[in-house]
């Protein structure tokens, strides 16, 4: 089933164009990464996807969408507990001034188990490492129960295991809906990503890891020569 559908998508920023000609489509049950240097694009695809800009041309289809953002757009020193954190991923459905009923917790509650914080609930979220915060926002992303997930470079600053664990729960989300990833961390992605979007303000390949081995897609996306030190990676990761 089709979560999430562009075609032809034009964006502009500021007068300026960004993103041209953008053909992207993932099914339900596809974990995808996007990947592309500084300024490719990546973060205006995904504000595209969910309808926060206008295009200049193409077509946007989507499900119900959830996007969690980088870890630093969101406000941690605001005294709230991480069930109050996730409840507001549900302010749109339950309207600004009203209150949370007893479904809309159990949705908080099953949300917060899904990303194993069950028992944390009632802490403030300034308590909270670098990795309980990224799986705050994706449980805050999870409560309306999206059919495609985006997840906007969810590893910056984080170490291996709090990366690891991110990387098996969104193969676990992935497994019902689609999960679309921004990153720099091409390893990450090529190792367990169903399929790469290589982005420079439009899509220059895209694929399962083993069918972009060819470095043109790579030194083309990236604005790197033969030389550069990211090839060296790849050869060892698309296998
Ligand atoms: N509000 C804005 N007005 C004008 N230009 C903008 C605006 N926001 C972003 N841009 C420009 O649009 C381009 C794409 O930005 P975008 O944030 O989508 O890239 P990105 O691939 O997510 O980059 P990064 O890897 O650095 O997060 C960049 O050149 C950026 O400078």
């Amino acid at each position: 089933m089709t979560a999430l559908e562009m075609t032809g998508v034009a964006a502009d920023l500021g007068g300026r164009p960004v993103l041209r000609d953008v053909d992207l489509r993932l099914d339900a049950g596809e974990f995808a990464a996007l990947l592309g240097p500084n300024g490719a694009g990546k973060t205006t695809l995904m504000r595209a996807a969910l309808g926060l800009i206008k295009l200049r041309a193409g077509t946007v289809t989507a499900g119900s969408t959830g996007y969690v953002p980088q870890r630093h757009e969101f406000t941690w020193d605001f005294p709230a507990s991480v069930q109050d954190a996730v409840l507001s991923g549900l302010v749109r459905r339950i309207g600004m001034f009203r209150r949370p009923t007893v479904a809309h917790w159990r949705a908080v509650w099953a949300a917060l188990d899904q990303v194993r914080l069950a028992d944390l609930r009632g802490r403030p979220v300034g308590e909270l490492s670098g990795g309980q915060r990224q799986r705050v926002l994706v449980a805050r992303a999870l409560v309306v129960e999206p059919s495609v997930l985006l997840l906007d470079e969810p590893f910056t600053g984080l170490d291996m295991p709090a990366q690891e664990t991110l990387t098996e729960l969104f193969t676990e989300i992935a497994r019902e809906r689609a999960v679309l990833m921004a990153t720099h961390d091409l390893t990450a992605a090529a190792y367990t990503c169903d399929r790469l979007f290589l982005l420079n303000r439009t899509v220059i390949a895209a694929g399962p890891p083993a069918d972009l081995k060819d470095p043109d897609l790579w030194m083309r996306t990236f604005d790197v020569g033969p030389g550069s030190h990211l090839l060296k990676a790849l050869d060892l990761v698309v296998a």
